[in-house]
């Protein structure tokens, strides 16, 4: 399909307020799209569908399915830069007081943990950004033109809102039984070069993350290998990431895992449900979608035999195997009306310093602020 029809077919859906996600994965040059054919609000039971789930912060709450038995899915195999029609700058007005709720936010998370209450907590904000494009699919045409090593994505659901996001977390990759997951933490300004130094918070914050991963998997796996801890680059920042791969046992299942990680120290802290707690607590606001998890459940993907003379006769043959990739919903944002609600956060520690953690998000939020 062309770029210009793969927008079309979005435009109309959208239009006629009918759900749809459309998403490029990072790296790649094809974008997908699936449209559902009616306004039915689906919900995963236990994430043995097939389609595209998404999912909020809060795990006691349902995540919300696009089923493909539903919906029709559509490709534009050869991504180009389009050109977008933003050209007036957004009126950000944080106040005072929002910075000093944060501030004293992520205070009285240092001082939890100093109590032991818990010893990691994200805490994060939202901010309110008023756009001048009516059209959020131009919005996501920018995203895509300037993200492309980040999952990028456009999702709408009439009853449920319009999210934009181009997240550099993936939170778990399954194919088969092998599967890898995530570790992601730690945040710096990119100045041109991955050859930074890291403090010890940052470290210990990225550290919590990998333990709790490794640890909290190791009795549904039987197969575990931790890769070393690098520097990538997200859009305007860097951040420490470690790879962690897996091949799941026979008796385990992909809700098992999910309920497991979800969500993981790197969007809400350690231990789990003091830290959700806290945050649900003291945040003041609902984190909706935000430090969910968005991506393809379950999608059949063929994939080639691998070449040699073993496989001449079966090369003709693909095989279709099942697939899961889902990423964490960061630097993301929801459009209400001529408003875009950007949402960022960090990582405390007992080391954290709250004008740093402010600033952090402060970097963060330019992110989704640079395509609007
Ligand atoms: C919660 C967010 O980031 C997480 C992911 C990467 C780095 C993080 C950090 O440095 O604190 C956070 O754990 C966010 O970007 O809103």
């Amino acid at each position: 399909m062309t770029l210009f029809n793969f927008f079309n077919c979005i435009e109309t859906q959208y239009n006629n307020k009918l759900p749809f996600v459309a998403y490029r994965k990072p790296g790649e040059s094809s974008i997908s799209g699936l449209l559902q054919k009616d306004n039915a609000l689906h919900v995963t039971k236990d994430f043995t569908e097939k389609g595209f789930v998404f999912a909020p912060f809060d795990d006691a709450s349902d995540a919300v399915l696009l089923p493909v038995d539903y919906a029709s899915k559509i490709v534009c195999s050869d991504y180009e830069v389009i050109p977008t029609q933003l050209n007036v700058k957004p009126l950000s007005v944080v106040t005072d007081e929002q910075k000093v709720f944060h501030i004293n936010l992520v205070n009285k998370g240092v001082e939890a943990i100093k109590d032991s209450a818990f010893k990691k907590v994200v805490l994060s904000r939202q901010e309110a950004v008023e756009i001048s494009e009516q059209n959020p699919i131009e919005i996501f045409k920018s995203l895509l033109n300037h993200y492309s090593l980040a999952f990028v994505y456009c999702w709408y659901h009439p009853k449920v809102g319009l999210w934009l996001g181009a997240t550099p977390e993936t939170l778990i990759k399954i194919e088969g039984h092998q599967f890898s997951i995530m570790s992601l933490a730690g945040t710096q300004e990119y100045n041109g070069t991955l050859d930074v130094t890291w403090q010890d918070k940052e470290k210990e914050e990225q550290q919590f993350v990998t333990d709790f991963i490794v640890d909290s998997i190791k009795p549904s796996v039987d197969y575990l290998k931790v890769s070393n801890t690098e520097t990538v680059k997200a859009g305007n920042l860097v951040h420490l990431r470690t790879l962690i791969s897996a091949r799941l046992d026979s008796n385990s299942a992909l809700k098992d895992v999910i309920s497991i990680i979800h969500p993981t120290p790197a969007v809400c802290g350690l231990p789990k449900q003091a830290s959700k707690d806290f945050i649900l607590k003291n945040e003041n606001y609902n984190r909706e979608f935000y430090t969910g998890f968005l991506g393809e459940l379950n999608l059949e993907t063929v994939v080639k035999p691998r070449s040699g003379r073993r496989n001449i006769e079966n090369r003709a043959y693909a095989i279709p195997k099942k697939s899961t990739q889902l990423y964490v919903n960061l630097r993301c944002m929801q459009i209400k009306n001529n408003t875009a609600i950007i949402y960022v956060g960090g990582g405390i520690t007992s080391h954290s310093n709250a004008e740093s953690e402010w600033d952090e998000t402060v970097s963060k939020s330019k992110v989704m602020k640079n395509v609007l």
